[in-house]
């Protein structure tokens, strides 16, 4: 079998994605998430001008080498733009195979190591009463776990918060929004938000948090110890990870369980603080963190050491990276849970997917391949608009982590 040809899809169903798609000369063709929030152009490009010219007349099946031809082969390695082009072509080639074998991908993988995936769902409010109110919705749509995240007094716009349906950050502009942030309220507010979820809830519910890197350790800590009494699932990343050496700070203070990895794109990013035991859950995931090829050799390391996966699922990545995701979780045996912010009705019409839920959990379904195809007529429909994610700034002016 034959690379033929290669090509990047850019549609904007609501939000900007980002897919790439290599068809081989026995007619089976893959698909793969190349989609980087706000930078999604950049990555279309690394793709187009620099890797799918060295595709065209490989062997699809050698995924291995490929994957290792385009990180050494550059010299410049790792770096989110980099990492998420290779895994663009990773998922696609992982799809090619599966399809080629006629299985599901996770049977490729090894095979289902549990029966569904458990997810968790993101309830926002403007404040506690309207947060309390999502959880109960997404408690009745079968959710066992929740993350919940509120408005703060005083603060205009915070992270996770929005109006309406769906969480969507990346506000369509020609340049990013920018939010006020202050942390000593939030620090008083997030506590209480918690004790309030328990009342009405009680025990039985997964709670999750995301602090979205918006503390320092010392502060992570004071916080993680505040949150003890309401026994978190975990606190998502509560202090910036480029430090990873940071994490030891928080984990002396506190057993609140930490999630860190979403912008990792690289095991390097998160060697430390797995080997130290710094983290409970790795977040990375397939599209920013080099494929399959590369996440599993992370999930590896990260098995020795007791440290369970919980993949970022946020709207930006696409339901091919959702579908691609899904199999992973299927098999892999350090599996915690994955996030699950559900696509709008657009998008999931654009990419038509095998996979479902049912009683708060995902299943991959039993399509040859990863599950997941492209409408290209439909995608046409939608052409990319500019948008990115927030800035955020404190009281003085002064730039902060949004
Ligand atoms: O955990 C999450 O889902 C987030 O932190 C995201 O909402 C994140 O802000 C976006 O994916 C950024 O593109
Ligand atoms: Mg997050």
């Amino acid at each position: 079998m034959r690379i033929t040809n290669a090509y990047c899809i850019v549609t904007s169903p609501g939000r900007n994605f980002v897919t790439l798609k290599i068809v081989t000369d026995e007619g089976v063709y893959g698909i793969g998430d190349a989609t980087l929030n706000g930078r999604e152009l950049a990555v279309e490009s690394y793709l187009t001008d620099h890797v799918i010219p060295c595709l065209i007349g490989r062997d699809p099946h050698r995924i291995e080498d490929i994957w290792q031809y385009l990180y050494k082969g550059a010299y410049w390695r790792r770096g989110p733009v980099t990492m998420s082009a290779i895994a663009a072509v990773d998922m696609a080639l992982w799809d090619i195979k599966a399809k080629a074998a006629n299985m599901p991908l996770y049977q490729l993988l090894g095979g289902k190591s549990r029966d569904g995936v458990m997810v968790y769902a993101h309830a926002n409010g403007r404040d506690i009463p309207e947060a309390l109110d999502r959880v109960a919705h997404y408690q009745a749509l079968g959710f066992k776990a929740i993350r919940v995240q509120t408005g703060v007094p005083g603060l205009d716009k915070v992270y996770g918060v929005q109006s309406g349906e769906a969480y969507e950050p990346a506000i369509r502009a020609p340049v990013p929004e920018e939010t006020l942030w202050a942390t000593e309220p939030y620090l008083d507010y997030a506590p209480k938000l918690f004790e309030a979820v328990r009342d009405r809830f009680g025990w039985d519910l997964h709670l999750l948090h995301d602090v979205h890197h918006r503390l320092t350790p010392i502060e992570a800590a004071r916080l993680g110890k505040s949150l003890e009494p309401y026994r978190l699932f975990w606190m998502e990343d509560p202090t910036p990870a480029e430090n990873q050496e940071a994490f030891r700070l928080i984990r002396q203070h506190t057993v609140t369980p930490l999630a860190v990895g979403e912008v990792f794109n690289s095991i390097h990013d998160c060697r430390e603080l797995i080997q130290n035991q710094l983290i409970d859950y790795i977040r990375a995931t397939l599209v920013h963190a080099g494929g399959i090829t590369h996440l599993r050799r992370i999930a590896a390391l990260a098995e020795l050491y007791q440290v369970r996966t919980g993949c970022h699922g946020a709207t930006d990545l696409s339901p091919v990276c959702m579908g691609a995701a899904l199999h992973f979780d299927s098999w892999v045996p350090n599996f915690g849970v994955q996030e699950y912010m559900m696509h709008n009705a657009e998008t999931d019409a654009v990419f038509p997917h095998a996979y479902s839920f049912k009683d708060g959990y995902l299943h991959p379904g039993e399509a040859p391949g990863h599950g997941v195809d492209i409408d290209e007529e439909l995608a046409k429909k939608y052409p990319y608009t500019q948008a990115y994610l927030p800035v955020a700034r404190l009281r003085d002016g002064s730039m902060w982590n949004w």
